[in-house]
């Protein structure tokens, strides 16, 4: 759908270069939602500039849907982005249309009919939720709204693709996930493939199938959601997925396990179909080992269940034994450093 092979891309400032993409090589395939995330400077927004060709390539190809991007011609530039829709961190919209005036504006261009323009954007708007605020002007709109008329606008030609700068950077929890929420049904309902920036890694969590992390221009480590958040291989992907996931307990909490006697602490993180399975409460009764869970969460990934658990055990020592050998069979058992911290 849109592969990206060996793309670099070098900015002259002067006589400084700043190589802001670096040989990166990277397969989106249909209907997927990939995501890249990286810290700022990282090199996303010129990535993904890339695809419509608001940047172009120093090195490498880029193939959209099979065709190499590199070598069109200003009117097929002009096809390939109307094949692809785009939203902003900062909306873009046009503060003196109203909402409709924004959305069919793409359509206006395109030389759709008036009566066409009407049927297409009221549409959208049920789409996006926001038939009422037709006649509105974005300034009387919530972040949220103008997120919805920035999406309705983005689809209106029937992209592809859509592509999003930091769509939800500048809105609260609540309203992000509600736009997290209309991105995924945009993806589910309409079939569009999108490709994500984001600094957040709840926003990958959330809605992506795939991700990407770029550091210093440089894709670092790439896989599914899955994959990434139970095994991270690189260190600033461990300190993303830290962000979202507290996978320790706070040091007093510690500190008052430790005074109750608390001696050893094992963190078991269960993936997929075993998370399901009471595999804790099955080995510990066999063995007759009490458990206790210490902290922790089980959460969905992709429709997988993903379990991180810390527990200590009660019973004769050579019981615990034969419980973490056996639990060692369907889980991952690993024994934390309680004096840290
Ligand atoms: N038009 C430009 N001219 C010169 N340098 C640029 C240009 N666009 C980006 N850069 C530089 O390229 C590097 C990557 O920038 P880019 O905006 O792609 O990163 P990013 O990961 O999207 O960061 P942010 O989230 O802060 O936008 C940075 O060092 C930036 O200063």
């Amino acid at each position: 759908m849109i592969e990206f092979r060996n793309i670099s891309k070098t900015f002259k400032i002067g006589n400084r270069e700043v190589n802001a993409v670096k040989n990166v090589s990277l397969s989106i395939q249909q209907g997927e939602i990939f995501g890249i995330i990286g810290f700022s400077g990282a090199g996303k927004s010129t990535l993904l500039r890339l695809v419509n060709l608001l940047e172009t390539p120093t090195n490498g190809e880029i193939e959209v849907q099979g065709i190499n991007i590199g070598s069109l011609s200003q009117k097929d530039v002009r096809k390939l982005r109307s094949r692809i829709g785009m939203i902003f961190q900062n909306f873009n919209l046009f503060a003196s249309r109203t909402v409709a005036g924004n959305v069919a504006y793409p359509l206006k261009l395109a030389g759709w009919s008036k009566k066409e323009i009407d049927k297409r954007v009221s549409e959208l708007l049920s789409f996006v939720g926001l038939t009422d605020k037709a006649k509105d002007y974005p300034e009387q709109l919530s972040g949220g709204q103008k997120q919805r008329v920035g999406i309705a606008r983005a689809l209106a030609t029937s992209p592809d693709i859509l592509i999003c700068d930091e769509a939800t950077s500048a809105l609260d929890p609540d309203t992000t996930s509600e736009i997290l929420r209309l991105l995924k049904k945009v993806n589910k309902e309409l079939g569009i493939t999108i490709l994500l920036i984001t600094h957040e890694m709840h926003v990958i969590q959330e809605i992506c199938d795939k991700v990407a992390v770029m550091e210093n221009g440089e894709v670092i480590e790439t896989d599914s959601v899955f994959n990434v958040f139970t095994n991270p291989q690189h260190l600033t992907t461990q300190r993303f997925i830290q962000s979202v996931q507290q996978d320790r307990p706070s040091t007093s909490l510690l500190r008052e396990w430790r005074r109750k006697g608390g001696k050893h602490l094992y963190r078991v993180i269960f993936k997929g179909e075993v998370a399901s399975d009471p595999v804790l409460s099955r080995v510990t009764r066999k063995f007759d080992v009490d458990v206790n869970i210490v902290y922790g969460s089980v959460r969905e990934l992709q429709e997988k269940l993903y379990g991180n658990l810390l527990v200590s055990f009660e019973g004769q020592e050579e019981n615990i034994s034969s419980v973490l050998l056996a639990l060692q069979q369907d889980v991952t058992v690993e024994e934390v450093n309680v004096n840290e911290g």
